[in-house]
């Protein structure tokens, strides 16, 4: 493909576990090209030895601002931390590229601050706390259940390396089911945790629980409770490359936007 007609892509976190599989789906889609990483250190080395990835040849920058200003990418991708993907969407912003942003951690006031400034630039982009095509069907499922079924849990199970809990995915779905459900605290009025947690994380009186195992990838379910039935929704991400399909749909449909969108729900047709 003609490269001046390729779509340019800086990556955020290029060594982790999100980043680096980013950084391969970028170097076997045709449309896609990389033109640099942003790392926390390994100034001016190069993306493809740091990777193992031959034939790969990007410049890692540790500076962001550095990077945006010299290499004019149109996309960033960041798949960092809350603290330095804050830091990389606002960049972003600045220097007019897309952010494409799977970091979890951002509070729908700071999203609503970053859309008004890209909505006045007219800059598109994307943050998706999740980008694997099933795990935002059951966010939409669970938003149409709630309404049905006000008594939900939510069980989020991650590998052990993951940092922040509970996961984006399960803060989002919860934000969904806030739409349909009606308010309800559950469980027993008097019920007493005799261990501190037991009754995991209070979300609008529903419960998150948060799993953290080696073994384990990315997996949710949500169990809805009703008298003498039980409906369970759950999705397993059993490898990264599950979310690759809606981290390239993000980037191509990032191209056309004219704001930011909060969910990958929000750009599926
Ligand atoms: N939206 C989605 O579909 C998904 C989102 N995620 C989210 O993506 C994020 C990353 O996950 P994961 O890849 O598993 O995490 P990792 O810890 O494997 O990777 C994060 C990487 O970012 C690096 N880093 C830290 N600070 C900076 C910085 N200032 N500039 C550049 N790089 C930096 C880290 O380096 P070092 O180790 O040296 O600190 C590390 O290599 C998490 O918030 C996670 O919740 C994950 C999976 C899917
Ligand atoms: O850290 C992870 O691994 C994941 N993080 C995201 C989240 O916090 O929801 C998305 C997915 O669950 C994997």
């Amino acid at each position: 493909m003609d490269e001046t007609k390729k779509i340019r892509i800086v990556v955020a976190g290029p060594r982790g576990r999100m980043g680096a599989e980013t950084i391969r789906m970028i170097h076997r889609t045709p449309e896609f090209s990389l033109s640099a990483a942003v790392d926390d250190g390994n100034d001016s080395a190069n993306v493809g030895d740091l990777l193992g990835i031959s034939g790969l040849n990007a410049r890692v920058y540790s500076d962001i601002e550095d990077c945006l200003s010299a290499e004019q990418p149109d996309v960033l991708i960041d798949f960092t931390n809350p603290e330095a993907g804050k830091k990389n969407l606002q960049a972003a912003i600045d220097f007019g590229v897309r952010p494409v942003i799977g970091t979890s951690g951002f509070s729908n006031e700071e999203v609503a601050d970053y859309q008004k400034q890209m909505g006045e630039k007219k800059l598109g982009g994307i943050i998706a706390p999740n980008f694997a095509i099933g795990a935002v069907l059951v966010m939409k499922f669970s938003q149409m259940a709630a309404k049905y079924f006000p008594d939900v849990e939510i069980i989020e199970m991650h590998h052990d390396g993951k940092k922040d809990a509970p996961s984006g995915t399960a803060v989002k779905t919860a934000e969904l089911i806030e739409k349909t459900r009606k308010p309800k605290k559950q469980g027993a009025p008097d019920e007493k945790e005799t261990l501190q947690g037991a009754r995991g994380a209070d979300f609008d009186g529903m419960r998150i629980h948060s799993v953290r195992l080696p073994g384990l990838v990315a997996h949710q379910e949500v169990l809805f409770g009703s008298k003498g039935e039980l409906l369970t929704l759950r999705h397993d991400s059993m490898d990264r490359a599950s979310f690759m399909t809606g981290v390239a749909y993000s980037v191509r449909t990032a191209m056309s936007l004219e704001t930011l969108v909060y969910g990958l729900e929000n750009i599926l047709d």
